[in-house]
């Protein structure tokens, strides 16, 4: 079966130029996805950029007037390119609300997320983002285990959701970790994001209080002439083997197929979130050989090192003139291949972030790192077991907080997100 695209974009007739269909895996925002989305996700170039809608309305850039749709066979923002700004935020229903209070505001939630993605104003809106346009916006929503018992729906709850199995590595904030749902905005303008986090904040109401919030980012869009994978913060090319949504198993591994046990996460995926925290000042005191021995891949252009472009294939059996593997045995890349772990593959979607400095005087940046499977069983726990027990790369980082939500699959029209399982 071949990947459908997360979303389409489409024409909206009230604001039809405010609209164009975009490209997945061109230059700009699609480069720095890191994420090789051209056959699935291709829907051809657009029609013009009309004018402003107003009189005092600047006209859109491209940038400004992509559009991502809200419905669809799966949510946006799994396979939807790397926005240049993201906002992670979890929230816990407040106390005595249960499965109606959760309904509604599912309800209003995808309500506003709707109006948003398509670049139009909710009531009595704040204004901040009126002149930016849709902005590749998504949001996207998702359950964690503990929304189950809440809600009475305990039985509902997809063994999926499991906990996580400890890592010897974790130093996991419990306040900054799991939550009973989650939301994950990303778009190429910061007042935009900020925008949709406001809306959602202040739609979530008596209903339900944040948990915890992070503030991500990444290259933006355009800046490179052609398609490019992203750079984390430690300089290294990050994205390159993701599964590609052209791959025959893309849709196996990444999405929940129908027909499952809880019927209600067909065309869903289930997220890890975790916020990871570079150690930069001991990773930069590394010299640049070092560095790519840990990843396994060339700092500049992300080549294997044994050789090739980026997009070339690791050669995991070579030994270079002194004996030893090109590829080190404890390198970043060999441990976290598929045909290591069983095959166990994940999208990862990150952003970076960057909360100012710690009380020790070093960087509070890193990755917060978001990736998507069917199964975490088959994707995140298998691989992250075995980059635990020796990866190069540990000793520059440190896993500081962890999610796991059930994100289900795209609301039809006139539905809302999760309505398959508060109203079933
Ligand atoms: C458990 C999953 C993973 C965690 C946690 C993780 C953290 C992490 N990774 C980088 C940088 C890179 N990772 C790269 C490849 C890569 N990483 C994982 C998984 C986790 N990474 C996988 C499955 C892969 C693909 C392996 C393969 O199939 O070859 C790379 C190489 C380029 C690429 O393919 O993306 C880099 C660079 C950092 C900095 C980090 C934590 C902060
Ligand atoms: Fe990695």
């Amino acid at each position: 079966m071949t990947a459908q695209p997360d979303t389409e974009a489409q024409a909206t007739p009230d604001k039809p130029e405010l609209t164009r269909r975009r490209l997945l895996g061109t230059a700009g925002a699609a480069g720095a996805a890191g994420l090789a989305l051209g056959a699935a996700g291709a829907t051809g170039v657009y029609a013009a950029v009309a004018g402003p809608d107003s009189g005092s309305s600047p006209a859109l850039s491209t940038v400004g007037s992509t559009e991502v749709v809200f419905h669809g066979k799966h949510q946006a923002g799994i396979t939807t390119p790397l926005q240049s700004r993201g906002h992670l935020i979890a929230f816990d229903l407040a106390p005595g609300a249960g499965r109606k209070e959760a309904a509604a505001l599912l309800r209003r939630w995808s309500a506003t997320a709707a109006e948003l993605m398509a670049g139009r104003a909710p009531a009595a809106d704040t204004g901040v983002a009126l002149d930016a346009g849709p902005s590749s916006l998504t949001v996207t929503f998702g359950f964690g285990p503990t929304f189950f018992d809440r809600t009475g729906l305990t039985a509902r709850r997809p063994v999926e959701l499991d906990p996580l199995p400890p890592f010897s590595s974790d130093a996991l904030d419990p306040k900054r970790s799991e939550g009973d749902l989650w939301v994950q905005i990303g778009a190429d303008d910061a007042l935009v994001a900020f925008h949709a986090l406001r809306a959602l904040q202040k739609d979530a109401g008596s209903a339900a209080r944040v948990r915890w919030q992070m503030n991500g980012f990444n290259r933006s869009p355009g800046a490179t002439a052609g398609p490019m994978t992203a750079r984390n913060l430690m300089g290294q090319v990050d994205g390159t083997n993701n599964p590609k949504p052209s791959e025959p198993d893309f849709d196996r591994r990444i999405f929940v197929p129908a027909g499952g046990a809880q019927p209600w996460m067909a065309g869903g995926s289930y997220a890890v979130v975790r916020r990871i925290r570079m150690l930069l000042d001991d990773w930069e005191q590394l010299p640049l050989k070092k560095q790519e021995q840990v990843i396994g891949r060339r700092k500049a252009d992300g080549a294997p090192l044994t050789g090739g472009t980026e997009t070339t294939d690791l050669d995991l059996d070579k030994f270079g003139p002194d004996g030893k593997l090109v590829i080190p045995d404890n390198a970043h890349a060999r441990i976290s291949a598929p045909e290591q772990n069983g095959g166990a593959a994940m999208l990862r979607r990150p952003f970076s972030f960057h909360d100012g400095i710690a009380a020790d005087g070093t960087p509070d940046a890193g990755l917060l790192f978001i990736c998507w499977q069917a199964d975490p069983l088959r994707g995140f726990v298998p691989v992250q077991r075995k980059l635990d027990r020796g990866d190069a790369l540990s000793p520059f980082i440190r896993h500081e907080s962890s999610g796991l939500f059930a994100v289900p699959g795209g609301p039809d029209r006139g539905e809302y997100v999760g309505q398959r399982l508060l109203e079933s």
